[in-house]
């Protein structure tokens, strides 16, 4: 049984790992030693065995000891520990939900339903770093996986509408609180059946914009509203989220030598967990519609093809049906009227599961010969 480190468990990522680690038993397969940065000493979660007292996620001996760590704790904490630790002569796993490794030459980024190649070939070659993708181009790739296996896509422009979650959970929170404080002002006449609309929607335009909403983490407020910037700027005049998408889409996919163009907009709006993403996609050669459904949906075991309907549409391509869940919902597939290779497509993911925890919790499964 290999022993395992679990750092950062007790976040909101962190958290979601667990839950799916204990849904699917893994933890009856490995050895685990919970690590922690702030609660060294008190005792840990009662998983995988008895509560023992948490170790020190910065004590470079006890992580030493482990076969395989895996951390949901953040960039900096990366930063600061995994150079030590390699620089100690650790030649264990270390899979990481941060960013801070995901381009370094020594990482590969791991989506096994689409990259399960490139993950078998690094870790014949001694890989032993491996780094959860950015949560929009994991999404984007598990929808339109078909599509870049069979080599179909010159291009692919992804506009984004980024959940809350995706900026942490003091995000979530103030995002309910400006809806609460928004919905405050107005609630009396919300009961009225008589009371007039544009005397509401002034009195929630005054509250949104008097300066009294909470707004401290996203900066500006979020409900009733959107922002179309996230992380930050890069030199090419990209968000640092936009940047991601072709760097870290090329890498998963092994094709970084002859990237395939993916760049658009990203926008954060008032969601809780689910990212949605509408595609605009240049096809290399004219494909049927039918034909493009059956290549998505045969894929992998998670995407759903929905109907180019307004019920389904409506329906399934939503972020309430979708959250908590790991289903790949990709609909409003179309030919544009810019000519027969261009098409549309619409999807929603769990940014938490598919795009966070669930990639690190499979990786582990497969460093550990698969249970
Ligand atoms: N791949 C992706 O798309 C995504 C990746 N991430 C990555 O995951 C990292 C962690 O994100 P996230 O889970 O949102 O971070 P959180 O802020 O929820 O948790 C990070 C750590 O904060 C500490 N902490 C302090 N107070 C509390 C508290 N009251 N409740 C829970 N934890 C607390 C915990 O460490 P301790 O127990 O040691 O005190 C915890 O592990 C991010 O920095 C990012 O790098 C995040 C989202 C998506
Ligand atoms: N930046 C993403 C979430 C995230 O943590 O991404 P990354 O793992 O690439 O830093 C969002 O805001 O929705």
């Amino acid at each position: 049984m290999k022993k395992v480190g679990l750092v950062g468990w007790r976040g909101m990522v962190g958290s979601v790992l667990l839950e799916r680690m204990q849904q699917e038993n893994d933890f009856t397969h490995i050895d685990v030693t919970f690590f922690t940065t702030s609660q060294t000493g008190q005792l840990g979660p009662a998983i995988g065995g008895d509560a023992k007292p948490l170790l020190s996620a910065y004590d470079v001996d006890a992580l030493k000891g482990m076969d395989v760590v895996v951390t949901c704790q953040g960039g900096d904490y990366t930063n600061e520990v995994y150079g030590k630790l390699r620089d100690s002569g650790w030649r264990g796993y270390w899979i990481d939900a941060a960013s801070a490794l995901r381009m370094s030459d020594e990482s590969i980024i791991v989506l096994d339903p689409v990259n399960h190649d490139v993950i078998e070939q690094g870790l014949e070659q001694g890989v032993k770093t491996f780094v959860g993708g950015n949560c929009t181009v994991s999404l984007m790739l598990l929808a339109l996986g078909g599509l870049f296996e069979q080599d179909l896509v010159e291009w692919v422009s992804p506009m984004t509408y980024q959940a809350a979650s995706g900026a942490g959970a003091r995000n979530m929170k103030e995002l309910l609180k400006q809806m609460g404080d928004i919905h405050g002002v107005v609630s009396s006449r919300l009961a009225d059946p008589a009371s007039a609309i544009l005397e509401i929607d002034k009195l929630v335009a005054n509250k949104m914009k008097d300066g009294s909403l909470d707004y401290d983490q996203f900066g500006v407020p979020l409900a009733g509203s959107l922002i179309p910037w996230i992380d930050v700027p890069m030199p090419s005049g990209q968000s640092k989220e936009e940047w991601k998408a072709e760097v870290e889409a090329n890498k998963i996919l092994g094709s970084s030598k002859q990237p395939i163009p993916v760049d658009g907009l990203c926008v954060r709006v008032g969601m809780m967990r689910c990212h949605a993403q509408a595609l605009t996609i240049k096809l290399r050669e004219d494909v049927s519609v039918s034909k493009i459904e059956q290549i998505l949906a045969s894929h992998n075991e998670w995407v759903d093809v929905i109907a180019n309907e307004r019920g389904a549409s409506s329906e399934e391509l939503s972020p309430v049906n979708v959250t908590g869940t790991l289903r790949i919902p990709v609909g409003r597939i179309r030919k544009l009227s810019m000519g027969p290779r261009y098409i549309s497509a619409f999807t929603v993911g769990d940014q938490l599961l598919w795009g966070a925890a669930e990639p690190l919790r499979r990786m582990l499964k497969i460093i550990c010969n698969g249970y």
